[in-house]
């Protein structure tokens, strides 16, 4: 496993660790746990999990670096924990709204902090848009979310299975880019959003009439992790991956894979209340659609582990390892058909 302990401090008022995905993969926690051990911002500024600074990507490597001045800027001076400036915006991986085709994040953020660790918690993909869909219902507006979470699981599986979209889907997942470098994965995955977000509008709209001006979630296509991961590794060398029901069950996991070691007061942080005591009736889905998701997800898992071997042999620190028992390993116990879990009817 690559060394990434300790942890670089970066030069310069910029994160030395961004926790860049999955949004729902349990990064508020992992930030948590981090925020308590060190001191992770400027000690006159408000402990903020997602800094948001690379969404300023369109405005150039300065105005992202502008932007952690302010949170990162007195960062040097004398306090009592060590210093870790964190930036933990867990939609960085793919984000929704905030990016553009012809501008790679993970490129500009390379400019700005080339030496900072990136961290990927990654949580199986249908459990994931599971929680994702239910935390947008209760609480983010300005998404265009009528309608169930197998309804639009449906829209999107249906966009995804017409001819035009499959030949992006294609080169989106492409096997090739495995054994290669190159590949510019994120050109596909705006090509996909955008004609997605246009195609999904275009159906909605024949059907009501106010969703113009709200954003449309993916949720298959962004939990199709192994394009976004191949393009983070192109910018950065130090990159942890660990499988987020992995950490669920172990959160002190996080200190192994980062590789630092784990202080008396480590089990001491304020749990981060965002947990789904249950998901209602609109975020269950039939047995029919999981198994179509089953298939849907094969292909992308099936790259992303066998990217993750190869991450791993090339010195990542991927956790669980992708030959042990997980769902990023090769027997896939925890993509069996999810049970219903308890139904509170709204
Ligand atoms: N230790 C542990 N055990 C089990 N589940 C856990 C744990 N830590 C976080 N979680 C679950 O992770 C989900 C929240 O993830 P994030 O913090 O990344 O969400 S967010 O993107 O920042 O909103 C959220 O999932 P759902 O409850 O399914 O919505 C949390 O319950």
């Amino acid at each position: 496993m690559r060394k990434i302990r300790p942890i670089l401090r970066a030069a310069g008022p910029v994160p030395s660790l961004v926790i860049a995905g999955a949004d729902k993969g349990g990064t508020s926690e992992a930030y948590a746990m981090l925020a308590r051990e060190f001191q992770v911002v400027d000690k006159g500024q408000e402990e903020k999990k997602e800094l948001g600074c690379l969404y300023l990507v369109m405005h150039g490597a300065q105005a992202v670096q502008q932007c952690y001045l302010q949170y990162f800027g007195q960062l040097q001076s004398n306090m009592s924990k060590k210093v870790l400036p964190i930036d933990a915006t867990p939609n960085y991986y793919y984000s929704n709204q905030f990016y553009a085709r012809y501008i790679s994040p993970p490129k500009i953020l390379a400019q700005v902090a080339p030496s900072a660790t990136i961290l990927f918690l990654l949580r199986e993909p249908v459990s994931r848009a599971r929680s994702l869909y239910n935390h947008f219902l209760i609480s983010v507006t300005g998404y265009d979310l009528t309608g169930t979470l197998e309804e639009q699981l449906e829209e999107e599986l249906v966009f995804l299975n017409r001819s035009a979209p499959q030949t992006l889907l294609n080169l989106f997942v492409d096997a090739r880019c495995v054994q290669q470098t190159d590949c510019n994965m994120w050109h596909y995955w705006h090509k996909l959003r955008e004609k997605y977000q246009e195609t999904a509008r275009n159906f909605r709209r024949n059907r009501r009439k106010d969703v113009d001006n709200k954003r449309i979630i993916s949720f298959i296509l962004s939990s199709m992790y192994f394009p976004f991961i191949y393009t983070w590794v192109q910018s950065f060398d130090r990159v942890a991956l660990m499988e987020s029901e992995y950490f669920f069950q172990d959160t002190s996991r996080l200190w192994q894979l980062l590789q630092i070691p784990r202080s008396e007061s480590s089990e001491d942080y304020r749990r981060p209340e965002n947990r789904a005591l249950t998901y209602d009736a609109t975020s269950q889905l039939s047995d029919g659609i999981q198994k179509r998701l089953k298939q849907v997800f094969h292909r992308p898992n099936t790259l992303l582990r066998k990217y993750l071997s190869k991450l791993e042999t090339r010195g990542f620190s991927v956790f669980p390892s992708v030959g042990s028992n997980s769902w990023w390993a090769a027997g896939d116990p925890l993509l069996r058909p999810h049970k219903a879990r308890k139904v509170t009817v709204a």
